[in-house]
């Protein structure tokens, strides 16, 4: 499977009002991007179809969350069907705040996770262990045990096929939102063990067409540094997506970040 384009994702989480949003859809409409890197923004889910409609149709948009049904009484939720009929092509999962604030657990972010491809979306699919578990020697065994929930609901869906649409973001806990953003050499240490791990647990060759992504902390002073390890597949950006620098993270690439080697994401194996 060929690794696909280099992704710059934002997460807005609850933070944007219409008007603002507006703003940021006009200034990405403006901007020159560069066409070789893959870009979705987030917004809260009551603004989808408003960015959707109004944003160039070479950024996707993406949802926050899903839940695991396609519809019935559940009162304040929103199904992946619902997602994509107001717009969105990817959907986050996972995301630390949701497993820790509304107690999502492994196997739920599993069901949200096949729930969202079955319905045609592409799902970012986020893990991250705490400072804690990192001091004490338990990263990979934590990110193995949240990977593997995923796993196990992906090939529950008995499609190879699927795994095409399913973005890993590595997104340490510790550095979300705390401006300590994990070193080049951490991020890539990391990624390349999802990777195998990948490798040893799903079929077929999915692990190295598979695009992981590094979110924590993310800004236009340590974008450039992070894109050009070998692993590192996106940047998934949080509070700087918020800020007019994100256009330049966008570019990332252009800026000496070295990403897929020919932008044509057909990973020659040379790639960074
Ligand atoms: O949570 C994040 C992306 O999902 C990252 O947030 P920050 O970039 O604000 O650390």
């Amino acid at each position: 499977m060929a690794r696909g384009k280099f992704i710059v994702g934002t997460n807005f989480k609850m933070n944007g009002s219409r008007a603002f949003l507006q703003d940021l859809v006009e200034n990405l409409n403006r901007a020159d991007l560069d066409s070789n890197v893959e870009i979705f923004i987030s917004p809260p889910s009551v603004h989808i179809n408003h960015v959707r409609q109004n944003l160039r149709k070479d950024i996707a948009v993406g949802g926050q969350n899903c839940f695991w049904k396609s519809s019935g009484a559940y009162t304040g939720e929103i199904s992946a069907e619902m997602l994509k009929d107001a717009g969105a092509e990817y959907v986050i999962l996972g995301h630390t705040e949701r497993r820790t604030l509304f107690k999502e657990s492994d196997s739920h972010i599993g069901l949200k996770v096949a729930s969202a491809l079955a319905a045609g979306l592409k799902v970012i699919a986020c893990i991250g262990e705490t400072l804690s578990e990192r001091e004490s020697n338990t990263t990979l065994q934590v990110l193995f045990r949240q990977l593997q929930a995923i796993v196990d609901h992906i090939q529950d869906l008995n499609q190879e096929e699927k795994w095409k649409d399913v973005v890993i973001a590595y997104e340490p806990v510790w550095a979300i939102g705390t401006g300590r953003v994990a070193t080049p050499k951490q991020a890539q240490e990391v990624h390349a063990a999802i990777r195998r791990r990948v490798e040893e647990t799903v079929e077929g060759s999915v692990a190295e067409g598979m695009r992981i992504i590094y979110g924590g902390s993310v800004n236009l002073g340590n974008a450039r540094q992070l894109a050009r390890e070998k692993d590192v597949d996106g940047l998934f950006v949080g509070g700087a997506s918020l800020k007019p620098e994100f256009v330049e993270i966008c570019n990332v690439l252009r800026l000496g970040g070295e990403g897929n080697s020919d932008g044509s994401g057909d990973d020659d194996g040379g790639r960074k």
